[in-house]
């Protein structure tokens, strides 16, 4: 799986860097840490260091909660104070800076120029793809997309594509040490605009915009539609395994169709709403309404306690099936 023997094979995996620490990167540190690993972060605002220590700090009980690996600890974390720095030794670069692309572009032709040869270097970009963003570096065969979900501490998914300079090596080389790191990883065998998670997420996030555009709905009521429907159920059940279960004894065959051509009628009236002012500050407005008094230092809290109640409750289900099925056998 290794390009050659300079590359460390993925459970050798001593030395994470994290470009740009904020809301993903600063994630992505307290994953890694909480995971074993050293991690040097490097982040160009000033502010960045007491903000990354802040949001590290605000994560670590989850994630004592959850059960740190051995030799996990805060103070495995450096953070550097040149981009050069922070990349030398590491066996494994997470770039997470805004997303621009003329900045990814030059950035990580950058942290290639910097970083050991054969080191992977992954973007946490969540729209480009990697051949766009590509272009700039010298030996782009080593760059992939590594896209996580917010938190990267508590959320496991991370997709995983290459760009069409990238060699397979490293795609499966990425995967691979994502796995070892924690994470549920999709690997993707071609580029997709929105990867497929943020494809089905954005299909919802469209119709939110249509029906706060239109007053038909409020951010409330489109909340609470998710968190007290289809939200609750797929966090274990896909939208295809649930909507199987919709056609009963048929299954998803029945379900089709049954209720495949009156679905069509809202498949085909979508397309992307405008974003207008007045629709940013509707948007703005009535999810402000749903915060409330809440600070967003109190909405991770709560966010937090509720992802670990809920990957709880899943695994001590896992558990109960798993022995159930052991004592049948
Ligand atoms: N916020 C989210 O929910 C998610 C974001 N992402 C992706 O993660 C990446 C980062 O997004 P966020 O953390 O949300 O943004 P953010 O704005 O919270 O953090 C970006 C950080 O990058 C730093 N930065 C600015 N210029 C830089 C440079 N030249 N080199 C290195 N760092 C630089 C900033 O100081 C800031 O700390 C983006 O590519 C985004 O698409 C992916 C999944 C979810
Ligand atoms: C808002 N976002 C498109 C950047 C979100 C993601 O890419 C993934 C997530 O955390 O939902």
């Amino acid at each position: 799986m290794t390009e050659n023997s300079t590359t460390a094979s993925p459970d050798d995996v001593d030395t994470v860097a994290c470009v740009g620490a904020g809301v993903i990167g600063g994630g992505w540190v307290a994953h890694f840490l909480a995971q074993g690993y050293r991690v040097v972060a490097w982040d160009p605002s000033p502010e960045a260091e007491q903000r990354l220590r802040e949001l590290v700090r605000a994560a670590w009980p989850a994630l004592e909660q959850l059960g740190l690996a051995p030799g996990a600890a805060i103070t495995n974390l450096t953070v550097a104070p040149t981009l050069a720095e922070a990349v030398a030794e590491a066996d494994f670069v997470q770039e997470s800076a805004p997303e621009r692309l003329e900045l990814k572009q030059s950035l990580l032709a950058e942290i290639d120029a910097a970083a050991a040869p054969h080191v992977v270097i992954s973007s946490s970009t969540s729209g480009y793809s990697m051949t766009e963003m590509q272009t700039r570096a010298e030996a782009p065969e080593r760059l992939v997309v590594g896209h996580p979900f917010n938190p990267p501490y508590l959320v496991p998914l991370v997709e995983v594509v290459g760009g069409d300079a990238t060699k397979e090596w490293a795609v499966q080389w990425a995967s691979e040490f994502y796995r070892i790191a924690g994470k549920s990883v999709i690997t993707m065998d071609r580029e997709l605009p929105g990867f497929i998670a943020n494809r089905i997420q954005e299909a919802a996030w469209r119709e939110a915009l249509h029906m706060v555009d239109k007053g038909e709905a409020t951010p409330e009521q489109i909340d609470l539609a998710m968190t007290a429907g289809p939200g609750l159920r797929w966090a274990f059940f896909g939208p295809c395994l649930t909507f199987h279960l919709a056609g009963g004894e048929g299954g998803m065959a029945h379900m089709l169709d049954h209720f495949g051509p009156s679905l069509q009628a809202p498949w085909t009236r979508l397309e992307s709403p405008e974003l207008t002012e007045g629709l940013r500050d509707a948007m703005v407005a009535g999810t402000q309404e749903v915060a409330g008094e809440r600070s967003n230092a109190e909405l991770i809290e709560q966010r937090d306690r509720r992802l670990i109640a809920v990957m709880r409750a899943l695994s001590e289900v896992d558990a109960q099936e798993a022995a159930r099925s052991g004592s049948q056998q």
